[in-house]
């Protein structure tokens, strides 16, 4: 059951509360009605598994194809981070949140934030539901290592793509000047 939504600078970090009994427990984490005024309805969900030390992203999808992205950590450890692209909001700010296995919370992320995440243990697993469809040729980036995050490994396992998109103050530059 849904206890609490708290909005930090944009980002909705949902509180749930797990039903429990001697067996364990079940945790609801989707029910359209109950929903209807937080959630769009869902288009797509994928589970991402992930080794230590990788970092994927940032990314986010451009116009009408802007990706609002609701993520639950299934297990290890993970930082999500996101990045306000917001004209009219607080651009350009950077919201870190780590998120556990297991933790009865959601992050919604709006389509007007470009999202990453740093993998803080083996075994890390979220999920994604978004109410936009995936549209690789909408998609645009920010390299991960233009943010002034500190990253707590010296190796990190990213990909060809992540690593040839545009740095932070050029994409800033670039939406300001639309
Ligand atoms: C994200 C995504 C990828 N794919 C495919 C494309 C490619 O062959 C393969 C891997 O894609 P990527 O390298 O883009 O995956 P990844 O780098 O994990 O991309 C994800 O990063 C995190 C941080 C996000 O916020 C997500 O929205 C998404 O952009 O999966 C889909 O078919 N649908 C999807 O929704």
């Amino acid at each position: 059951m849904l206890n609490n939504i708290e909005n930090i600078n944009g980002i909705l970090k949902l509180s749930f509360s797990p039903f429990y009994d001697l067996r364990g427990n079940l945790l609801k984490i989707y029910q359209k009605e109950t929903f209807k005024n937080i959630f769009k309805d869902i288009e797509e969900i994928y589970i991402s598994s992930s080794k230590k030390a990788v970092i994927r992203g940032l990314h986010f999808q451009i116009g009408k194809k802007a990706q609002d992205k609701y993520i639950y950590c299934i297990s290890g450890a993970l930082l999500d981070i996101s990045v306000d692209l917001r004209p009219d909001g607080n651009f350009g700010n950077i919201c870190v949140e780590e998120l556990k296995g297991g933790d009865p919370i959601i992050l919604g992320i709006p389509g007007t934030f470009a999202h990453g995440v740093i993998i803080l243990e083996e075994n890390t697993t979220f999920m994604n539901m978004s109410p936009t469809p995936y549209s690789p040729g909408d998609e645009r980036g920010i390299r991960w290592d233009s943010l002034g995050i500190k990253i707590p490994f010296q190796h990190p396992i990213v990909s060809e793509k992540d690593n040839s998109l545009p740095p932070l103050d050029l994409v800033l530059k670039g939406l300001k000047n639309l």
